[in-house]
């Protein structure tokens, strides 16, 4: 458990002279929910960019179970046990709720177009086994009995979890959440709790950029604070909700903007 498995080290850009993250480090171990938070503008979904290969970092580094990984593509992070869902729903609404989480498996695969054109023996054996795959990732995430279902028929609350559904496909060794609470009531935000803490205690680390604050403080296990692209504090959830420098930069942004706590 003390093993890093992800470790940002001094991670930095700039857009036309604004620092939008600026020289941030932490660590996140297997099993582990660590949150980042902080008040629009802070730097959450860039620092979120950075690490999953998005954006080419300016500065610093992201270490992959002691690999160097910086600005490493979405798909080959995926090969290295690095998959995000992303804060607009990536849900295909028209395909069923079976095929957007068989499209989970075929993330970064290899296979040739022509084997599968041609039926082949080997295009057949994969397709089977993602089918098998994807049938037990729905029954993790609660959607076995919609499994059928056009996905845009479901609720929002369980479209969120057929996303996580989706990025678990691969067995990642960490997880990359970009607001997995957005849109949903207090029942569905409940689910995802669940689901989440579910993911971690299976041994997956979490890395959570989240605006509902009572999630954040009900499930993270360390809490990364931004504002205006620095690491303004890190702790636990008690510490943080209390440190005077965190108080000040939610206070300092106007009225209702943040956090709904
Ligand atoms: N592609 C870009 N080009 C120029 N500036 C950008 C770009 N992306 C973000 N910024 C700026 O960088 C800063 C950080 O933005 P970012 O979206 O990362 O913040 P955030 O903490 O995710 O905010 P929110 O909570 O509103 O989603 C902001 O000042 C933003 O305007």
């Amino acid at each position: 458990m003390s093993e890093h498995l992800l470790s940002i080290e001094g991670l930095g850009i700039t857009f036309g002279g604004l620092k939008a993250v600026d020289d941030v480090s932490f660590t996140v171990r297997p099993g582990e929910i660590v949150s980042v938070i902080g008040p629009n503008g802070a730097g959450k979904t860039t620092l979120f960019n950075m690490i999953s290969g998005i954006y080419l970092p300016g500065r610093g580094k992201v270490m992959l179970g002691g690999e160097d990984v910086t600005g490493l593509a979405p798909n080959l992070l995926a090969q290295r046990g690095m998959s995000r869902t992303f804060q607009n729903l990536q849900i295909f609404q028209s395909m069923t709720v079976l095929e957007n989480a068989i499209a989970g498996y075929h993330l970064t695969e290899r296979g040739s177009v022509l084997a599968d054109l041609l039926n082949l023996p080997g295009s057949r054996r994969r397709a089977a086994a993602a089918a098998e795959g994807a049938r037990a990732l729905l029954a993790r995430v609660g959607l076995d009995r919609a499994a059928d279902r056009e996905a845009g028929s479901l609720s929002y609350g369980a479209l969120k979890r057929l996303e996580i559904a989706r990025a678990l496909a691969l067995s990642p060794k960490i997880l990359l959440l970009d607001e997995p609470a957005a849109g949903c009531n207090a029942v569905e935000t409940e689910e995802i709790d669940h689901l989440i803490a579910e993911v971690a205690a299976s041994g997956v680390a979490i890395l959570l950029v989240e605006h509902d604050m009572k999630m954040v403080m009900r499930i993270s296990n360390h809490i990364v604070v931004l504002d205006h692209g620095e690491k303004i504090a890190e702790g636990e959830p008690a510490a943080i909700s209390r440190d005077p420098a965190v108080i000040a930069a939610y206070l300092g942004t106007e009225a209702g903007e943040t956090a709904d706590a």
